[in-house]
């Protein structure tokens, strides 16, 4: 039996638990490290195959256009490569989305939209692609989104696109929203960036002790210090979570986590934050729930 749709279908977000820049290339993109880690909160997809080869965004999505949305643009360049193999269009493609994850908050929310369409369409086309390949088709268009295909916590070089799989915290964190999106090429163009972070290695990530009192207890956030500088909502809920329990700046802002071992002891911080913020606990997850969902198992 072929399926048609697949609807309820999960993108979560990541935490950044560290972000050095180690080195900036020729081309002036920086090179990374991080740990990726990703949590039991975000958007939700629905996708239902048309009768017709377009894709369609049913929803608005404020502040993206259609034809900018990298859900669209991830499913036309699946769609063409799916061409180029088997001298066929595949049917198009009807997405809904249900938005939860704020725009430029560093919780790679349009990298993971984009990378669940791919495992999604994937599937309904039976184009029978590897992780691999859906990996490289994503990178051009995100530098996350092959970490999302990935699926599982990863030890991150390169642009991102280097991953080795570890194993992170088991922990529940809770995350502040600051009310502002940071644009990511405001923080790497920034003249004070630090990108001379002597690198370090995975053995490093797994040997650090967790309870030194840090979220994650490893590294820190190199973008931290010029996101809080350009954008003061930033710095104000650093500050505020630091009161706390120890805490840091995901991705290229703006959204700022705590890590606590258990749900209570996020609950009882949660209950505490001001209203003026948006404000959400999750878990950690050790695995993409969409691999789960569509049981690929081959990575
Ligand atoms: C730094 C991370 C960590 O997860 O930040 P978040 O997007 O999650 O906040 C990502 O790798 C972000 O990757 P991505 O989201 O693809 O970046 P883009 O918006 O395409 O990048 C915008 C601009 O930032 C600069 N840029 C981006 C990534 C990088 N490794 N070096 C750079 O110098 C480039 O000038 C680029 O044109
Ligand atoms: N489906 C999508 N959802 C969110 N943002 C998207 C999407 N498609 C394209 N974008 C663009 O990507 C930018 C970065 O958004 P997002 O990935 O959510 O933040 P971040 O990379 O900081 O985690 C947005 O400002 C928006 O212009």
């Amino acid at each position: 039996m072929t399926l048609t749709s697949l609807h309820g279908c999960p993108a979560p977000a990541k935490l950044n638990l560290f972000l050095h820049v180690i080195g900036r290339r020729a081309d002036g993109y920086h090179m990374l490290q991080s740990v990726f880690q990703l949590i039991d909160h975000g958007d939700t997809l629905d996708f239902d195959l048309r009768e017709d080869e377009r894709i369609v965004r049913l929803n608005e999505v404020p502040g993206v256009p259609e034809e900018q949305d990298l859900i669209v643009r991830a499913l036309r360049t699946l769609q063409a490569e799916f061409e180029r193999r088997f001298n066929r269009l595949p049917p198009g493609i009807d997405v809904r989305i249900e938005k939860r994850l704020p725009m430029g908050g560093g919780l790679g929310g349009g990298s993971s939209d984009a990378a669940t369409a791919l495992m999604a369409a994937n599937y309904l086309w039976q184009a029978g692609l590897t992780t691999a390949e859906l990996m490289a088709i994503g990178l051009p268009l995100g530098a996350d989104i092959p970490f999302f295909l990935f699926g599982e916590t990863a030890f991150a070089q390169g642009v991102g696109d280097d991953l080795q799989a570890v194993s992170g915290p088991d922990c529940w964190y809770v995350v502040i929203e600051p009310g502002v999106p940071v644009p990511t090429a405001a923080i790497f163009t920034a003249p004070d960036l630090t990108r001379n972070t002597k690198p370090v290695t995975v053995a490093d990530f797994l040997g650090h002790k967790p309870e030194s009192k840090d979220s994650g207890g490893f590294g820190k956030n190199d973008l931290q210090d010029v996101a809080t500088r350009l954008f003061p909502p930033v710095a104000e809920a650093v500050e505020w979570l630091g009161n706390h329990g120890a805490a840091r700046m995901t991705g290229s802002g703006a959204c700022v986590f705590s890590a606590f071992s258990t749900e209570q002891e996020a609950e009882q911080v949660l209950m505490q934050v001001p209203a003026k913020w948006i404000a959400w606990k999750a878990r950690s997850l050790t695995k993409h729930p969409m691999k789960s969902l569509l049981q690929i198992n081959e990575l």
